[in-house]
């Protein structure tokens, strides 16, 4: 029996609520259910996963309402929702699966280190590896995940630890061994949150032995990080995640709540929440160059004129590269990586455009349909970079972008994702033309995050 005032939704089944409605025709396209529905039943939608109530918030103006005008109300996770949640956390939580005073110290640790590093330095350094790489392929096909993930992983491991990996170190091929799993898993829409005793068939408790194991040794590690750590440190030292945390244990009250199996819990959170999301960027933004052979060829232009062929594009380069950046975001619309945002639940009974959104239901904003509204944008499915220029030919930021969600609980690393798409795809793009082969639809593959088909680069050299 649904509650009276909620949002509107389809008919859900006892027990199992909407869950089986994801499956056939999207299974892989989550985004697609999310967006039909929306089709059907407006900006504001309610389902069930089992017994559980989402509601679906669809357009800029929803999502504004909720995260910014009502933050105080939408600003908490539902930590205890989930049953995978409550079994990581019992180790320790990080930044994403905590809330209230915990959360904010956590939150501002991560804050404090993405504002000292040299970050600029670290994305230069791992660039020029896929350089290399791609000089090295000689216009052999190279698949884009396999391109990027190992630079993205290197340049959170810099900052989160103060170095990065050798590609072959056994710790760095457990830790991408474990960042993989986060895109090839239901996450917060796995069964076994739905019905946790799934936990004891055979089949999925060895599935899960496996995998725990596996984050059982990367926590490990990260724990004898920190021990190493201790051993070095010297005060005002702040090198790294971990250096910013020593020297803030015993000066800052926050840091109280903060142990050190909250901290390990933090870094496994941050090593995919921030590479995963990059490097699947990266991947769409190749994908589209490849797909728009035209728009690519302008961005060589203009950066070509702007910067030469003798020296690296940085990012204070972007102020003149006003049509690249355009691109950039054109390219962060379409892809929509985080197409539904992280899971949020109201403190207490809201009302939202006339509908009820009962306390400890779970809210969350669907980019995707945001960044593909016709009310909002003209032709969405058009890849049109211009849009993003205003009449001076500025870069300009419509209030309905917002690939990194808003709000207190929105993406605290944007400014490093935007460094590293930056340096990246104009330095990438400087150097090489590149076409591709194999699957080049634009209909993405859902997993958590959105990531494009199975597609290869072919990238020669222009000198
Ligand atoms: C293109 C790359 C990225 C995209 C598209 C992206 C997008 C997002 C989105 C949509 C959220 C959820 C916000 C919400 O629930 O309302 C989020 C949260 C988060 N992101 Fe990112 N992100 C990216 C890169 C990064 C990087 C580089 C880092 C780390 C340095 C990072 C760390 C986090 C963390 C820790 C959270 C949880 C915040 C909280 O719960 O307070 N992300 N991100």
């Amino acid at each position: 029996q649904k509650q009276s005032g909620i949002p509107p939704g389809p008919f859900a089944w006892p027990i199992v609520g909407n869950a089986f409605d994801m499956g056939g025709k999207y299974k892989g396209k989550r985004h697609r259910y999310f967006d039909d529905m929306q089709k059907i039943y407006g900006s504001i939608y309610s389902f069930y996963f089992g017994k559980q109530l989402y509601v679906v918030l669809n357009d800029a103006d929803s999502i504004e309402e909720a995260f910014v005008k009502h933050k105080s109300v939408f600003s908490k996770r539902p930590v205890d929702a989930f049953w995978i949640v409550r079994e990581s956390n019992k180790s320790g939580t990080g930044i994403i699966w905590s809330n209230d005073n915990e959360w904010e110290a956590k939150r501002g640790l991560a804050i404090q280190i993405l504002g000292e590093s040299n970050l600029e330095d670290t994305v230069r350094a791992e660039t020029k590896v896929v350089l290399d790489a791609l000089s090295q392929s000689n216009g052999k096909p190279l698949a884009g995940r396999e391109l990027f993930l190992n630079s993205t992983v290197n340049i959170i491991s810099r900052i989160l630890l103060g170095s990065r990996f050798d590609g072959n170190d056994p710790d760095f091929l457990r830790i991408i061994d474990v960042v993989k799993t986060s895109f090839t898993s239901e996450g917060t829409f796995s069964m076994l949150n739905m019905f946790p005793k799934l936990r004891f068939l055979p089949f999925i408790a060895s599935k899960l032995k496996i995998i725990f194991d596996k984050v059982g040794t990367v926590r490990n590690y990260l724990s004898g990080q920190i021990s190493e750590h201790k051993k070095q440190h010297t005060k005002g030292k702040l090198n790294d995640l971990i250096d910013v945390y020593l020297s803030k244990k015993d000066q800052d009250d926050g840091m109280k709540l903060v142990s050190e199996g909250d901290l390990v819990s933090l870094m496994l959170e941050v090593f995919p929440a921030a590479s995963v999301t990059t490097m699947i960027s990266l991947n769409w933004a190749l994908f589209y160059m490849i797909l728009h052979s035209e728009i690519q060829q302008k961005c060589h232009e203009e950066i070509e004129s702007v910067v030469g062929t003798n020296r690296m594009v940085n990012w204070s380069d972007r102020s003149n590269l006003p049509y690249t950046q355009a691109t950039l975001l054109e390219i962060q619309r379409v892809a929509s990586v985080t197409s539904i945002s992280l899971p949020h639940t109201p403190t207490n009974d809201v009302v939202l455009s006339g509908f009820l959104i009962p306390k400890d239901c779970i809210v969350l904003a669907n980019l995707y349909s945001c960044h593909f509204d016709e009310q909002t944008w003209d032709e969405p499915s058009v890849f049109k970079p211009e849009r993003f220029l205003n009449d001076a030919g500025n870069p300009t930021k419509p209030p309905a972008f917002m690939p990194f969600s808003v709000g207190p609980r929105s993406c605290p690393g944007d400014s490093l994702a935007e460094l590293e798409l930056f340096v990246f795809f104009t330095n990438i793009l400087q150097k090489f033309s590149l076409t591709g082969s194999g699957e080049l639809s634009t209909d993405g593959n859902y997993a958590i995050f959105l990531s494009p088909p199975l597609f290869l680069i072919h990238a020669k050299s222009r000198q």
